[in-house]
């Protein structure tokens, strides 16, 4: 009797054969050893990991896994305890998360940090790269920077109007709803002219009348030639919208591959649905997967939190923010 193998699978993304940390024809990010521990916690452990240019990959995993901490590091916002990793083929350990930002890279985060008490147009303007009017001497030469503050205020509104949050330019930001706050926080990161746009579950806390919309506008970063990496726990938008997903579960990367056989890998989906092992990813919808880590949520003790804007704490904020979505 013959034995049946798998072939090595391939994908027009992938320099060689498709698994965990595989190599990318054309990639735009490439970390190797990156280490980072909490305590005696290791949040995140991957050794070696590769974001293709110009598609969109989602990086999916259970709550844990260190998805958040991950973008945290590659954006400059957290230090690992070992590891390097480069944007462009430059590298970006140790640079801080500004220096970040105007080489490309730009992030949003998972608790939306629009500032509330700022009008909408005023969290825009925050968003451009290289204010003129920071330093002292150019805020003397007033005309030097005025020019640019033009340009920005036109920039923001052409924005806004694509975003179709024009008609809150002059609201304040903590007015709008869990879902305008998603659209805001990615029409900032665009006034950087960013490469790379990281986006931190974009789809929590967001109305189902704007999800649509949103998936629109990451697909329209992908046409307008950028690279989206985007953490999200809705297997809708993963499933619809990612060319790639890579899997972390424990701080590792456990699966690559494009969305239609990743959804179907058993150890995605015992790493991912723990319990509900016997299910196929790819036909879940994902309100049936919120419905699972709610059932998964519920098994377990809270976590404590504290004052501080924590991971935690954040996450906490962005159900509050699901949860006055839903009583809209
Ligand atoms: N500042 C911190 N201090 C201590 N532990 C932390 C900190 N940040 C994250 N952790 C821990 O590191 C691990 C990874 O957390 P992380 O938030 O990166 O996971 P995640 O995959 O993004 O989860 P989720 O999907 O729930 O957002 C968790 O066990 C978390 O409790």
């Amino acid at each position: 009797m013959s034995e049946t193998t798998t072939p090595p699978q391939t994908h027009p993304l992938v320099d060689g054969t498709v698994g965990p940390g595989c190599k990318k024809v054309d990639p735009i990010v490439v970390a190797d050893g990156v280490v980072r521990q909490f305590g005696g916690l290791t949040a995140v452990d991957v050794e070696h990991v590769e974001i293709p240019r110009g598609a969109i990959t989602a990086l999916i995993g259970p709550n844990g896994a260190g998805k958040t901490t991950f973008f945290n590091l590659l954006t400059g916002f957290d230090r690992p305890n070992k590891g390097r990793w480069s944007f462009e083929g430059q590298s970006l350990a140790h640079m801080p998360s500004h220096k970040v930002a105007r080489r490309g890279m730009v992030r949003t985060f998972q608790l939306t940090k629009s500032l509330g008490r700022l009008t909408v147009l005023q969290n825009m303007l925050l968003g451009a790269r290289d204010q003129r009017g920071e330093g002292i001497f150019a805020a003397i030469l007033r005309p030097l920077w005025k020019a640019q503050e033009e340009a920005n205020t036109v920039k923001a509104d052409t924005l806004l109007a694509r975003f179709k949050l024009d008609a809150k330019r002059e609201d304040y930001a903590a007015s709008l709803s869990g879902g305008q706050r998603k659209l805001l926080e990615m029409a900032r990161a665009l006034m950087s002219d960013p490469t790379l746009v990281m986006l931190d579950e974009p789809m929590a806390g967001v109305n189902p009348a704007l999800t649509q919309s949103l998936l629109d506008h990451v697909l329209g970063l992908k046409e307008e030639g950028m690279t989206v990496l985007f953490v999200e726990h809705d297997m809708h938008m993963v499933r619809h919208i990612s060319d790639w997903v890579i899997v972390m579960a424990e701080g590792r990367i456990v699966a690559e591959g494009p969305p239609e056989t990743i959804m179907q890998n058993q150890a995605v989906v015992d790493a991912y649905l723990g319990a509900h092992h016997d299910t196929d990813l790819g036909t879940l919808t994902g309100q049936q997967v919120a419905q699972i880590h709610e059932e998964a949520a519920s098994e377990v003790e809270p976590e404590p939190s504290d004052a501080q804007g924590t991971t935690t704490d954040a996450s906490a904020d962005a159900r509050t923010d699901a949860d006055r979505e839903g009583e809209r």
